[in-house]
């Protein structure tokens, strides 16, 4: 189709008029699932559903003659009733639900809408990169296999692995990845204590994520004994047995290290590695950009420090290059973290 440059009902101007279309779907995300422009739990769900649908591909599996997987094909919410019954998948079928009314009501396939609804819903985070979006991805005719999506108590051999198998990320990659769970909390892994923060800045796109994880745990925030979950450094905060291997292995360390206070490249680096996840399964090049659909996100609101009563003393260092940056502590006394409030 000849590309055209074109001004959408609203305004927006895009490089490719095909990207109109989008218009109507991202203010009825921002209106009716992400509460008229929050960073809140639909936003968190949808960019977890960004990732659980497009590591569904394995071409590993495909190697032996089984399916493999169509990577970033909505099949985790055309084939629901068979994806989400995979354990690492639990919860995912309350966004699924939400964000299906939203496709019904538009010309988009489930694919498309999946990562479209995780790019427009982190714009809405202070401090975020603005993600790439891309259209004409074919929908799935087939469900993922079983164990495509990393569990919090696998080991970082396996992460790795399985990252390196779905599309050839570095351990590098992942680790850029993660910079996600700074939006972030689990409902699932301590059922106890739903909607428990893996920072103490849940809304916000910064790099505390990258912070906290390095300091000691010193406690569980609800009941001990999960799989999947070790000891955090904060009341009301969670911290997964995954991140905690990946910020102490020495293959990634360093990498999540340098991650800390470094707003700028936590942006381009997730940037990069969601745009490769995002077409995960399909050719970028058949792909439409409409990566103009996306606003602009609001400008980090908070400086890397350490949470109040800890400090560079509370660090385990991990990098073995490079000392961990010095910053600053939050005045006043200890604080708790609160949960992310159920929509
Ligand atoms: C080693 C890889 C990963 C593991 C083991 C992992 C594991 C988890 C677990 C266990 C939860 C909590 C779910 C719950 O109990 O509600 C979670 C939440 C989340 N994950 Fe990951 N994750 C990984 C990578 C990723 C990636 C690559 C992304 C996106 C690019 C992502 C985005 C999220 C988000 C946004 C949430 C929060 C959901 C919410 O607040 O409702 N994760 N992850
Ligand atoms: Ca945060
Ligand atoms: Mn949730």
């Amino acid at each position: 189709a000849l590309i055209r440059r074109a001004t959408c009902s609203d305004g927006t101007v895009v490089a490719n008029s095909a990207c109109c279309v989008l218009i109507p779907v991202v203010q009825d995300l921002q209106t009716n699932l992400f509460d008229g422009g929050e960073c809140g739990e639909e936003v968190h769900e949808s960019l977890r559903l960004t990732f659980h649908d497009a590591i569904g591909i394995s071409p590993a599996i495909a190697a032996r003659g089984q399916f493999g997987g169509g990577g970033a094909d909505g099949s985790i919410a055309l084939f629901e009733d068979i994806e989400t019954n995979f354990h690492a998948n639990l919860g995912v079928d309350e966004i699924i639900d939400e964000q299906r009314p939203l496709i019904q009501r538009h010309n988009i396939t489930t694919a498309d809408f999946i990562q479209l609804a995780g790019a427009i819903g982190v714009a809405n985070c202070p401090g975020a990169p603005q993600l790439d979006v891309f259209i004409g991805r074919a929908d799935a005719t087939q469900p993922a296999p079983d164990l495509t999506v990393p569990e919090p108590f696998d080991t970082v051999d396996s992460i790795l692995a399985r990252f390196s198998d779905a599309g050839g990320f570095s351990a590098a990659e992942v680790v850029a990845l993660l910079a996600s769970h700074t939006v972030a909390a689990a409902d699932h892994v301590d059922p106890s204590i739903p909607g428990t923060p893996f920072d103490s800045t849940p809304e916000l796109f910064d790099t505390q994520f990258f912070i906290e994880t390095q300091l000691r745990g010193t406690l569980f925030p609800g009941t001990g004994g999960n799989q999947g979950e070790v000891e955090s450094p904060l009341h009301g905060e969670l911290r997964l047995q995954s991140d905690s291997e990946l910020a102490r292995d020495s293959r990634t360390a360093c990498e999540w290290q340098s991650f800390v206070n470094n707003q700028a490249k936590l942006q381009s680096a997730f940037k990069a590695a969601f745009r490769k996840m995002t077409v995960l399964g399909h050719d970028e090049t058949q792909l439409i950009d409409c990566s103009d659909v996306v606003q602009t996100p609001p400008a980090p609101a908070s400086n890397a420090h350490f949470p109040a009563g800890l400090s560079n003393a509370d660090i385990e260092q991990a990098c073995a290059s490079t000392p961990f940056p010095t910053l600053p502590t939050d005045p006043g006394p200890v604080t708790s973290v609160a949960p992310v409030p159920p929509s």
